[in-house]
């Protein structure tokens, strides 16, 4: 196993994954057998993760933040573009090199536990399992390393007879932390962690969590509903609408110096980050992956959208500081408050419904 603080270095220095223009198209699910319906799961996704870094991602459901997760760890082919680990594209490796390297260099932890651990293995032989799949060292070897990885996490020796079905769910989900990291991946993949939780325990999964990133100098990113936490996690937060990243941002200016109108709103609807303010008010709900907006997919719920915003999807654009970029035709004004934005946003309420009303097509970007 790495030893603490031991980041992979080395002739990869480079990020450790890197999305190019990927983008992930299902048939839908509804509209029957015969349906052409699609949906447009992840969109045009350009995102490169640095060693050691943790990069939240924020978005409201079907977004596609779960999406995007599992492109990371290869569990989702892209319908298009590159998703290459370490410089080389996972998509073109004949298909055991690349289950062997993203067995080997990456791990997921899902939200639910008591699902995602086969309830007939012990804990021992869940954690054992992927050393044996990859034939990490001898026999001992791997039994101590089972013992080291239990320790990790912080759960006692005594539990590595039990089954999942024995333990509570933050003991079960420290099961699932040490089977992500046997492996000594460079990337750790999160998904809604602590969702699944007992409130009393979240906290604790999520400081092991930062614990084990600065140990161990994992990239990690961390996937979550819990806006407070992605912001406290993370070194970068993405900001993700209907498979599009329309932000990224230092987790330090996401509350109050993002840029795009979206960030700002789902960041004031967050109780306790801000002053008391009312959230800034958007305009129904997030339409169908099936029929994204034509031009910015935000534009049908946005106070500042006109008829630009209908046309096409503007590129990103940087920020005043390094690592913060937006797509956004107007973005909000590097000083301008969120208070400011509620009001700014509660006199254009009709002018945006108004824009809502331009038919939504097939995006072409
Ligand atoms: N296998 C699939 N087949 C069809 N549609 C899918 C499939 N997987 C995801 N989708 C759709 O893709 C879109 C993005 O889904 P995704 O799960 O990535 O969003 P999310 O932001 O993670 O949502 P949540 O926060 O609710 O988990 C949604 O419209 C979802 O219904």
């Amino acid at each position: 196993m790495k030893q603490d603080g031991e980041a992979t270095q080395g002739p990869e220095a480079g990020p450790v994954i890197t999305l190019s223009d990927t983008h992930v198209v299902h048939k839908a699910r509804t509209g029957g057998l015969f349906s052409r319906d699609r949906v447009y799961a992840l969109t045009g996704a350009d995102l490169a993760i640095a060693p050691g870094e943790t990069v939240g991602v924020v978005g409201e459901s079907g977004c596609g933040k779960s999406t995007l997760a599992k492109v990371l760890v290869g569990v989702q082919k892209p319908t298009s573009g590159t998703v290459s680990f370490r410089g080389r594209d996972l998509w073109t490796m004949k298909p055991a090199e690349r289950r062997a390297t993203v067995g080997a260099h990456t791990g997921m932890i899902f939200q639910d536990p008591s699902t995602a651990l086969n309830r007939r293995l012990t804990v021992r032989q869940i954690l054992r399992d992927p050393l044996d799949v990859h034939k990490r060292g001898t026999v001992r070897q791997r039994d101590e390393c089972v013992r080291e990885l239990m320790s990790l996490v912080g759960l006692p020796r005594v539990l590595a007879e039990g089954l999942p079905g024995q333990l509570s769910g933050g003991q079960r989900q420290r099961v699932a932390i040490a089977r992500a990291l046997a492996l000594d991946p460079d990337l750790v993949v999160a998904d809604e962690p602590t969702s699944a939780l007992d409130v009393s325990v979240r906290a604790q999964i999520l400081n092991l969590l930062l614990d084990l990133k600065e140990r161990l100098g994992l990239a990690l990113v961390f996937v979550s509903h819990d806006i407070q936490t992605v912001r406290r996690m993370s070194d970068r937060v993405i900001t993700m609408y209907l498979g599009r990243i329309v932000e990224e941002s230092p987790a330090d200016e996401v509350t109050d110096r993002a840029r795009h109108p979206y960030t700002r709103a789902l960041f004031s609807a967050t109780p306790g980050l801000l002053d008391p303010i009312d959230p800034i008010p958007l305009v129904g709900p997030v339409p169908s992956a099936t029929r994204p907006p034509s031009g910015c997919p935000f534009r049908t719920r946005c106070w500042k959208a006109d008829s630009v915003c209908a046309e096409a999807m503007p590129g990103f654009a940087g920020a005043s500081s390094p690592g913060h970029r937006f797509r956004c035709h107007h973005p909000v004004e590097e000083e301008q408050s969120t208070r400011e934005l509620v009001a700014q946003a509660v006199n254009a309420v009709p002018e945006a419904t108004a824009m809502a009303d331009i038919p939504v097509e097939k995006s072409k970007q």
